[in-house]
């Protein structure tokens, strides 16, 4: 493969999120590693995606899942060594398969030699004044900033934690064992300037860089979507196209549709390629438990116009919970009472399940929100295991539930590992419905039916079609409000997308005028429909039933 070409690539790309830890043990000690995922790079490919993206891989203490970076240029040693990443990586990309990983900007672990050396104080013993001290933020009183809101409201109370050691307060956005790093201080900057060179000189193809919108603090302002980050920002992205032309750098920013548009940037002067489209994923769930899918128009309406470079990353699910911060008080009480009954599932603003769980592992439920998925505009990001059906495990303190094992087959821990499954990293699920021994790769990859068939298909028939990644996006109005109707348009082609998101069978008249003369034919199987007429387009849909169309 020609590396990092073409420029553009993400635009018609698939990724796959995946955390090493819990993908595949190559040497049987229950936790995952590189070798593991490398034996794994053939599943992936003929599964169809295009991208990895690897959770966080570098040594950490674990008390966020890796998030809590503890040296940003070194690979947890569980997982195994550079030159097994090295490997995998190689490896990788010689089945055209790209990868991006997770660069956590915003904040480092508590137990990273920056802060353990922050903690000093400001002046050393010796007089001399202690660099490291002005990595992080800090106060005295620990009152700045009250506009700030607390991001994980089950279990931290404020923003600001005393350190004992240092007798002064510092800032997290996040865990207090997470304290946030300083983008005031130039050098800060470098330094995470130099960790992504560092991967990217392995050969990476980017980042998906992690909670970007809260890097710097102002009195008076909520520090978020500050123009001092968007500038720190910008300066990421000119060290990219200038060092690295051609790698990715994918914006996790939670926000409402004309804030997260800024972190695309300008033309003249970009930001991130790509940026995830947070508030248009709940409203896919709601629309589904409403049957009336006016809130993914209206939403979609909202996106403001983007640079040419820009791609927005759709997604059903990720490693955290669902997050309710994109909806509004109404629509948030409706979402967990719709989807999480026991109350076990709710952590922070949000609810931690798996897809299959969610849409009671209805399978269609599950192709209907995946087919809106991959026709929306957009690059699809498929969470690991959502391929096969996987469940989750509540018993799990914290998201960790959504981020069990992947379930290869029926064998000892799920073929995820050799060790027994009390050994593992975390427990494979192995319930009646959900476990291993019913739901793996294995049993899938001989049923022609199955998920991860039908996955593997969908994404086949994307990629036939262009106009899924490029089109333009026109909804098309209908008379049913449970019915989605919307079309993609590149180049010569028109896809017509109908999605009827009702529990019970539905008629909908579409409004096809501008296609009359034009013969709708279904992606699978070639099946023409009845020809567009002056008069109205009626369809019957069946309950959940989607329709993926070429209008020749
Ligand atoms: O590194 C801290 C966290 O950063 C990401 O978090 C985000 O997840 C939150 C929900 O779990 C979300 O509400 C917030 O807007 C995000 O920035 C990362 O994905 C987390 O796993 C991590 O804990
Ligand atoms: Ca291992």
């Amino acid at each position: 493969m020609t590396q990092h070409t073409p420029p553009q690539w993400y635009k018609s790309a698939v990724f796959y999120e995946l955390s090493v830890r819990t993908f595949a043990d190559g040497n049987g000690d229950g936790k995952g590693d590189f070798p593991g995922l490398t034996g794994k790079l053939d599943y992936l490919r003929t599964l169809g995606v295009d991208c990895l993206w690897l959770l966080p891989f570098y040594p950490s203490p674990l008390r966020d899942d890796g998030y809590d970076v503890a040296d940003y240029t070194g690979i947890h040693p569980d997982l195994g060594t550079i030159e097994d990443f090295q490997f995998f990586l190689a490896e990788a990309h010689s089945r055209g398969l790209r990868v991006i990983a997770d660069l956590v900007t915003n904040h480092t672990s508590s137990e990273h030699p920056w802060f353990q050396a922050a903690r000093r104080g400001p002046t050393l013993p010796d007089g001399s004044p202690n660099e490291y001290h002005d990595y992080y933020v800090w106060s005295d009183t620990g009152t700045e900033y009250p506009g700030a809101r607390i991001i994980f409201t089950d279990t931290e109370t404020s923003n600001w934690t005393r350190d004992e050691v240092c007798g002064r307060y510092y800032w997290h956005r996040f865990f207090s064992h997470q304290p946030d790093l300083n983008f005031d201080n130039p050098k800060v900057i470098e330094e995470i300037l130099d960790a992504a060179r560092f991967w990217l000189n392995t050969g990476l193809d980017g980042f998906r860089v992690d909670a970007v919108p809260y890097l710097v603090e102002r009195e008076g302002t909520n520090c978020e979507n500050l123009p001092e980050t968007h500038e720190i920002l910008k300066k990421m992205r000119r060290m990219v196209d200038t060092e690295y032309p051609g790698r990715l750098l994918l914006a996790e920013a939670n926000q409402w549709p004309e804030d997260v548009a800024e972190y695309f940037g300008t033309e003249a002067d970009p930001e991130f390629h790509m940026c995830f489209n947070f508030p248009v994923m709940p409203r896919l769930y709601m629309s589904l438990k409403k049957e009336d899918t006016t809130s993914i128009r209206e939403i979609m309406g909202r996106l403001p116009e983007i640079p040419s470079f820009g791609q927005w990353a759709t997604f059903l699910r990720n490693h955290d919970e669902l997050t309710l911060e994109m909806v509004d008080d109404d629509e948030r009480a409706f979402m967990y009472a719709a989807y999480s009954p026991d109350t076990r599932m709710r952590i922070n603003v949000g609810i931690r399940r798996r897809l299959a769980p969610l849409l009671n592992n209805e399978r269609r439920r599950i192709e209907l929100l995946n087919s809106v998925l991959l026709a929306l505009p957009g690059s699809p990001i498929l969470y690991y295991g959502d391929e096969i059906g996987m469940g989750d495990d509540l018993g799990l303190a914290d998201r960790n539930g959504v981020r069990t094992p992947m379930q290869w087959n029926a064998g000892i821990s799920g073929g995820f590992s050799t060790a027994w499954p009390s050994d593992c990293f975390f427990p494979p699920i192995s319930d009646p419905v959900y476990g291993y021994q019913r739901v793996n790769v294995q049993a899938q990859e001989r049923d022609p039916g199955s998920l991860l068939q039908w996955t593997s298909r969908q994404l086949e028939a994307r990629r036939q079609h262009p106009a899924f990644a490029h089109g333009d996006l026109k909804f098309v109005e209908t008379n049913n409000t449970s019915v989605l109707a919307f079309t993609r348009t590149h180049e010569n082609e028109v896809l017509l997308i109908v999605c009827n998101f009702a529990a019970n069978a539905q008629a909908a008249t579409l409004d096809l005028g501008e296609y009359v003369g034009r013969t709708p034919v279904t992606l699978s199987g070639a099946s023409p429909f009845p020809p567009v007429t002056e008069g109205p387009y009626t369809l019957m849909m069946g309950r959940h039933e989607y329709y993926w169309l070429r209008l020749n």
